[in-house]
């Protein structure tokens, strides 16, 4: 008998990096591209492999690699949500050992450039800042298929409509009470979809992302703002009044603060209007915010940073 216990365990091959390259039109002259970064972990039956070194249960994590990019020639990769869903679902239905498979998407946007010389189009520059993430989960035994989707990256920045007083104040407190700051923050936003949306061969998860995307955007734009806990909870709830398919949304929100520079060493008034961008240190707030009646999936536990 040991005296030790093996815990959670999971392996599989991470971040392997895959652009998919898609022809059509005029002898395949118009492009389309799929920038992903995929990351596979297995659970299952993997005791024996810890502990005796006996690797009869053990899918390579190379197989694991070849099988994303094979998926991708053979299947397409029509979202981040349809590809690793078909990706999980093979591994844990495929052996019998695994019993439940996870993977981790992250997606790179590009737009095209526009040429104006010719026709075809195969040039791209990479768009915006954030990345589109996405974690499908798949268990073979309760036949759940959870999907987490989200961005990360996306700063936003509010130049007025916003305020922070009221606070408790004790013998440590300095802050100046604010009638009009910059409010500025890196998103990082997951949200969890129903198991119906997950389940249905329909659910188009790009105009899905790009909604979710342009409502949490709107509300950080129209809030006027006391706290940026209270537009955290302006944006969760924005996605999930507009998206029924959305029941949970988790946002990590660094509070990028812009501190009024002091002008009066020179002779000048700083009216609200010349700041210092501070990248560190940041107050971090943190919260999920679901539908009533519903249990939270989304991990609480990830350290998220700006
Ligand atoms: O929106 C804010 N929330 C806080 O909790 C906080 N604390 C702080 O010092 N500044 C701010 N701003």
């Amino acid at each position: 008998m040991s005296k030790y216990v093996l815990g959670q365990n999971q392996y599989g091959k991470a971040e392997n990096r895959i652009v998919k390259i898609v022809r059509k039109g005029n002898e395949g002259s118009w492009h389309e591209i799929r920038d992903l970064n995929v990351s596979v972990a297995l659970r299952g039956e993997f005791r024996d492999v810890h502990l005796t070194g006996d690797n009869g249960n053990c899918l390579p994590t190379d197989t694991t690699k070849n099988t994303v990019y094979a998926f991708a020639k053979e299947h397409g990769v029509t979202s981040p949500e349809d590809f690793g869903t078909r990706l999980a679902q093979h591994f844990t239905n495929s052996q019998s050992v695994i019993h439940e498979s996870q993977v981790r998407l992250e997606e790179y946007a590009w737009d095209r450039i526009p040429v104006p010389t010719r026709r075809d189009q195969h040039s791209f520059v990479r768009s915006g800042q954030e990345v589109r993430t996405s974690q499908v989960t798949f268990n073979k035994h309760t036949g759940q298929l959870q999907i987490v989707s989200g961005l990360k990256d996306l700063t936003v920045l509010n130049s007025t409509n916003a305020e922070f007083h009221g606070y408790i104040k004790d013998k440590y407190t300095t802050l100046q009470e604010a009638y009009d700051r910059i409010l500025a923050t890196k998103v990082t936003a997951r949200w969890a979809y129903s198991a119906a949306a997950a389940a249905d061969p329909d659910t188009d998860w790009d105009r899905l992302y790009k909604k979710a995307r342009r409502l949490m955007l709107e509300a950080f734009a129209e809030t006027y703002s006391y706290s940026l806990q209270q537009t955290l909870n302006a944006m969760a709830e924005r996605i999930m009044d507009h998206c029924p398919q959305i029941n949970e949304v988790r946002l990590n929100l660094p509070n990028k603060h812009h501190f009024l520079v002091d002008l009066e060493p020179f002779g000048l008034k700083n009216d609200n209007e010349v700041y210092f961008a501070a990248d560190r240190m940041y107050g971090l707030i943190e919260a999920t915010v679901h539908r009533d009646g519903i249990t939270p999936v989304i991990a609480t536990s990830d350290w998220i940073t700006a």
